[in-house]
């Protein structure tokens, strides 16, 4: 496994790009540790094949450099990479048996065989292939080719990544929900580097220990899951992680006008939320308040400090509910436990300090 340096790193599928708008990828600097597990998260179109195509050596880069464990390899092919690959539809060899399909990768690079029968054992059991072992690949449903190709991508202790671009999209919701799981087990028992590409932020922060957030051909935010969900730094992020996402409110800066010293307050319609005087003063350009619906306060009870709203509606969804309600003008979601008593009309809604941020142009001010 292998350390991965991407270093200025900048794609443009044209020639002569000439606006930022031209490059799939803008220009980044990254590095990814050896034996991280990593997922590529974004929309669609926002350049995590592009990024991961030329990891893989699939697409030259218009800029900058790719290293593994600080060689280049920018102008390897992939062939000569040494990486593993799973893609979103299974590749394996119909006429071999589920055993021979994942010994292929490593009789392929004439590994010896006692060798080979302990690793493949090793990764039948992980993916509960074992009693398939001997079956022929062609009469299998297309969930368990897909399961074995994830297994053939494993299979090698030597690669110096395993990349997977959404290898789990054609696979059945249940199954789906397993085999992530397992990948997070298979990854703390195995050691591996893998980079994971999906547009499904859950299958993303199940999996992953370091979550990439890219928007437009932009990393926008790379942490931990928690940090993605906790610590937003773009606004991006708050909406796109999370579910429902952060509430989004457009404000104005009311320097002083907290309701203790020091403090200040932004002004949202005619609702006016109390923040910390020191980030306001640092704020500049156009503000927006954001808070996840996980920590905003809702309640049909007044409480100090709690601002008078309109509650809307409130939508039982078995585990938890969703309470849609209206301040200063507009619509916030507040995600209650499913036991929460609390019911259409009038409201009062809570901005914990400690979980209330403001972004200035996007970005978040600290
Ligand atoms: N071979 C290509 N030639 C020209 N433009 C391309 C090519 N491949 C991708 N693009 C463009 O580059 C941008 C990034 O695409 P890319 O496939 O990397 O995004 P993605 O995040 O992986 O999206 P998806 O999840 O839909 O695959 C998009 O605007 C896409 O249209």
């Amino acid at each position: 496994m292998a350390r991965i340096d991407l270093d200025g790193l900048a794609h443009a599928y044209r020639e002569n790009p000439q606006t930022p708008a031209d490059y799939a990828l803008r220009p980044m600097t990254m590095t990814w540790q050896d034996g991280g597990a990593y997922a590529l998260l974004g929309p669609s179109g926002c350049g995590k094949t592009t990024l991961l195509n030329i990891i893989s050596g699939l697409v030259r880069p218009s800029q900058g450099r790719v290293l593994f464990d600080g060689r280049d390899v920018t102008d390897l092919p992939t062939e000569a990479r040494n990486i593993a690959q799973v893609f979103q539809f299974p590749v394996i060899y119909d006429t071999m048996t589920v055993h021979d399909n994942l010994a292929f990768p490593l009789r392929n690079r004439r590994v010896p065989e006692a060798e080979v029968r302990s690793r493949v054992s090793q990764v039948a059991e992980l993916l509960e292939l074992t009693g398939d072992l001997r079956r022929r690949a062609s009469g299998l449903s297309a969930d368990m080719k897909q399961k074995i190709s994830l297994g053939r991508g494993l299979v090698r202790r030597d690669v110096a990544a395993i990349l997977f671009d959404e290898p789990l999209t054609v696979i059945d919701p249940h199954l789906k929900w397993q085999l992530r799981s397992k990948l997070k087990q298979i990854h703390h028992e195995l050691k591996l580097s893998l980079i994971y590409v999906t547009h499904d932020q859950v299958e993303a922060l199940t999996f992953a220990d370091q979550v990439v957030l890219m928007q437009g051909g932009e990393v926008v935010q790379a942490g931990t899951p928690q940090s993605l969900f906790e610590e937003p730094e773009h606004t991006f992020v708050g909406y796109f992680i999370g579910s429902p996402g952060m509430n989004l409110l457009p404000c104005t800066a009311v320097p002083g006008g907290g309701p203790s010293p020091g403090q200040g307050a932004v002004q949202i319609g005619d609702a006016r939320v109390p923040l910390d005087g020191g980030v306001l003063s640092r704020a500049q350009g156009a503000l927006t308040l954001g808070i996840r619906p996980e920590f905003l306060g809702c309640s049909n009870e007044a409480a100090p400090g709690a601002l008078s709203a309109e509650i809307e509606r409130v939508d039982d969804l078995g585990n938890y509910k969703i309470v849609t309600a209206r301040l200063g003008g507009q619509t916030l979601r507040a995600k209650l436990p499913e036991d929460a008593a609390i019911s259409a009309g009038p409201g009062y809604l809570s901005f914990p300090p400690n979980q209330t941020r403001l972004y200035a142009g996007d970005r978040i001010v600290r």
